[in-house]
């Protein structure tokens, strides 16, 4: 590995989340370029990739045989295929390119120029193409409290909780990038009597974290646990939208549908597992022995801070409502992807694997108004006189998380998005 110092020759506020040590993947377009292309951030810099490819910056990185053309695609699937070990590299040459030791972009103004975009001229995209979305539910917190939200007190833990990471597939097409609105879905949805359809009454947004695959699996063989981090790019901030009122209506025995399926949004930045390596930490206890293939290292949970903001519709009002942490997940990232494909199923570059909502043990640490409102029973005091049981028109949920000490924070950026009335019907 390669030793640099982690200050960089640019101007980065200690609180940004994307120090030197963090150095993610994304997919950008700006004001002087509409093409998409890949990019990383450093502070308020977007430095795009194709740039810096271009001018020979990234030749000589281990396995990235074509980086100009790798980096003027639309999406990161195709650097994703090269793998971790290239990936790793890559995010090294990058640190080293920036770091204030290193003369070659630092002393060159034209490549500046070219090269590093201030951050409110970049548009963020979708960073990757995404084939398959699957949505698991690994937060026993959350999977507790959800139980007895939805199904009455005396309800406990989904029967396989404790002995599987639980899963449904979800849906691809409407993953939407950090700033798009999210139009109220409209169903059918019942109290106990004759089913009603109309706009969706209890709606509801979901904490996640979701990891992207990278190296894809054959179908029909599937992935040790000791290998599964090796297919892992990295992770991004996830919003579960959820209509909970068409949700129950419909998912008995099958699971979410149209409650589901209207929309997901996730954070613009990919973290790769390297920068989140330093975070590494101890997973729950587990009730049960873990079943072999599902067997590995405690050290397999990740110690990240997300909080979640409310601002309120028609101000500026914005009220911190939960501030949870990814090392809540019973279940490690490693352990779904290996779960996932314990019966041959194939994971393909740019799959999507989200962890489910990630709560902590007390009303402020959790990640959904069903848990807040006790599914809609009490109302949550929000700022001022604002107050919800669910989401309304013109709210928005912004999520944001991170790792470390300031001047090396590795954070994710925002998860943003508003509500817009359903549509007329
Ligand atoms: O236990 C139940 O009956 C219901 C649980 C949920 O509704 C939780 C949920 O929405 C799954 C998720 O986190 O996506
Ligand atoms: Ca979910
Ligand atoms: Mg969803």
């Amino acid at each position: 590995m390669i030793q640099m110092s982690l200050r960089s020759f640019l101007h980065v506020d200690p609180k940004s989340p994307f120090s030197l040590a963090n150095i993610p993947f994304g997919i950008v377009s700006s004001s002087s370029n509409p093409h998409k292309r890949a990019a990383t951030i450093l502070g308020n810099w977007v430095i795009d990739l194709a740039q810096l490819a271009s001018a020979g910056l990234l030749k000589n990185v281990q396995g990235l045989e074509n980086p100009e053309i790798v980096f003027s695609k639309s999406d990161l699937n195709c650097f994703a295929a090269l793998g971790r070990f290239t990936i790793s590299r890559t995010r090294e040459r990058l640190q080293e390119l920036l770091s204030e030791s290193c003369e070659t972009l630092k002393n060159n103004d034209y490549l500046r120029k070219c090269a590093l975009i201030s951050d409110k001229d970049v548009t963020c995209h979708l960073p990757m193409s995404i084939g398959d979305y699957t949505d698991f539910y690994t937060c026993r917190n959350h999977a507790f409290n959800a139980s007895k939200a939805m199904r009455g007190e005396n309800a406990s833990l989904p029967p396989a909780f404790l002995r599987l990471p639980i899963a449904y597939h979800g849906r691809a097409s409407s993953i939407v990038s950090s700033g798009t609105s999210i139009r109220r879905p409209l169903g059918q949805t019942s109290t106990g009597g004759e089913p009603s359809f109309g706009p969706c009454t209890k709606m509801d947004y979901e904490a996640e974290m979701g990891f992207f695959v990278c190296k894809p699996n054959t179908l029909g063989e599937r992935v040790a646990i000791n290998e599964a981090e090796d297919h892992i790019f990295g992770a991004v901030l996830l919003n579960d939208w959820s209509a909970r009122d068409i949700q129950s209506f419909e998912y008995f025995p099958l699971g979410p549908f149209n409650g589901k399926n209207f929309a997901t949004s996730i954070s613009p930045w990919i973290v790769t597992l390297d920068a989140l390596e330093p975070f590494k930490c101890a997973l729950p206890e587990h009730d049960y022995a873990d079943p072999e293939y599902l067997c590995m290292s405690r050290k397999a949970g990740y110690n990240v801070n997300i909080q979640i903001d409310l601002r309120v519709s028609g101000s500026e009002d914005t009220a911190t409502i939960g501030q949870t942490n990814l090392k809540h997940l019973y279940w490690s990232a490693a352990q779904m992807l290996t779960h996932h494909t314990v019966g041959g199923c194939n994971l393909r570059t740019g799959d999507l694997l989200g962890t489910g909502t990630i709560s902590g043990d007390s009303n402020d640490k959790l990640g959904c108004f069903l848990e807040l409102s006790r599914n809609g029973k009490q109302s949550v005091k929000i700022t001022g006189s604002a107050a919800r049981t669910w989401l309304e028109d013109g709210d928005e949920i912004i999520m944001t998380a991170w790792a470390g000490k300031d001047s090396a924070r590795v954070g994710f950026g925002e998860c943003r998005g508003v509500i817009l009335p359903a549509t007329k019907f």
